[in-house]
């Protein structure tokens, strides 16, 4: 991805880490970084990558990362473009408090580092780039691939955590974050807690909201399972196998969805768990077989 502006004057390394600051590191002849430039490359890159899976809005751009703690990892190339440099994906994690089930189907709160979104322009895809912008990450953050979790990993995306990191093995989850068998015995105490059987209502957020949630949640005016006032939808209806498709449960806005009880077998509630499961299951069968 080329940009009018001089990638290596913008960014100096092969690979830069930014967060909420946006700043690239360099400081030219004492004058703040060229902040308008660096916004429209993460924007411009955050289209791209929401284009690429096929989600109605961008989950990454400029905004976004400066109202937030992630870090977005951006790799160039340095040589192209006639010395002035491209731009060749990026990839943004964050931690996210998220509750998530273990291999015996036990709740857990956890606070894991979570891949948000990672992209490599299509034309250089498959060239090993998004390997070292991964590995840089990995040592950056100093985590292994099977202590983090997923959001909702692309058919492609998947592909590359098995060939490069030998992950295959996924714990089911009830929401659409996507962990494997090594994430629960590696977590430290600290970092993995059991959910106490009982809370305060409000306090614990059962189900973590995804990133490429939120961007559909902004443009709800009522969270689920409160049924919205007679009139046009805000966003197009979803179809079960649209790729934007989510389990409704995860559409529970951390900061309102109380703890549910468990449910018993049978119930509507129950039946509507394990719809999600086996819908979150099937897609992802369905992309292994969809690789283009
Ligand atoms: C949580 C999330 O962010 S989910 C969103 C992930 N992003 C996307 O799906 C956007 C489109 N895809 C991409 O941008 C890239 O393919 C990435 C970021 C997933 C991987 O980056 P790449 O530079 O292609 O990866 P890299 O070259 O290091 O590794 C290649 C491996 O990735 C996987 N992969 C990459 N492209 C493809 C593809 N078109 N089809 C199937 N597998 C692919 C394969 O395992 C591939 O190995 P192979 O060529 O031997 O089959």
């Amino acid at each position: 991805m080329d940009f009018p502006f001089d990638m290596n004057a913008l960014f100096p390394e092969r690979i830069t880490v930014l967060d909420n600051s946006l700043s690239a590191g360099r400081r030219a002849h004492g004058r703040p970084d060229p902040l308008l430039q660096i916004s429209t490359v993460i924007d411009e890159l955050g289209k791209a990558s929401a284009k690429a899976q096929q989600l109605p809005a961008p989950i990454t751009s400029a905004a976004k990362l400066q109202a937030t703690r992630h870090h977005l990892y951006l790799l160039k190339d340095g040589e192209q473009n006639g010395g002035r440099g491209v731009i060749v994906g990026f990839l943004k994690v964050g931690y996210k408090k998220l509750f998530l089930l273990d291999q015996r189907g036990a709740h857990l709160e956890t606070e894991p580092l979570c891949v948000l979104d990672f992209y490599v322009t299509e034309t250089l895809q498959r060239h090993g780039y998004g390997l070292q912008l991964f590995d840089f990450m990995l040592k950056h953050k100093r985590v292994e691939p099977e202590q983090m979790a997923y959001d909702r990993p692309s058919p492609k995306f998947l592909s590359f955590l098995e060939k490069h990191y030998d992950l295959k093995n996924s714990v089911p989850q009830v929401n659409n974050f996507v962990v494997f068998s090594g994430f629960f015995p590696s977590r430290s105490a600290v970092q993995l807690r059991k959910v106490p059987p009982k809370k305060p209502e409000g306090e614990i957020k059962p189900y973590s909201l995804m990133e490429r949630e939120v961007v559909r949640e902004e443009q709800r005016a009522l969270p689920w399972p409160f049924v919205r006032p007679a009139g046009p939808p805000l966003s197009p209806p979803l179809l079960p196998s649209s790729p934007q498709s989510r389990c409704l449960s995860v559409g529970s806005s951390p900061s309102r969805a109380l703890l549910r009880p468990a449910v018993a077998p049978g119930s509507p509630s129950h039946q509507l768990n394990d719809s999600c499961r086996a819908r979150r299951t099937s897609s992802l069968n369905r992309s292994r077989l969809s690789f283009h």
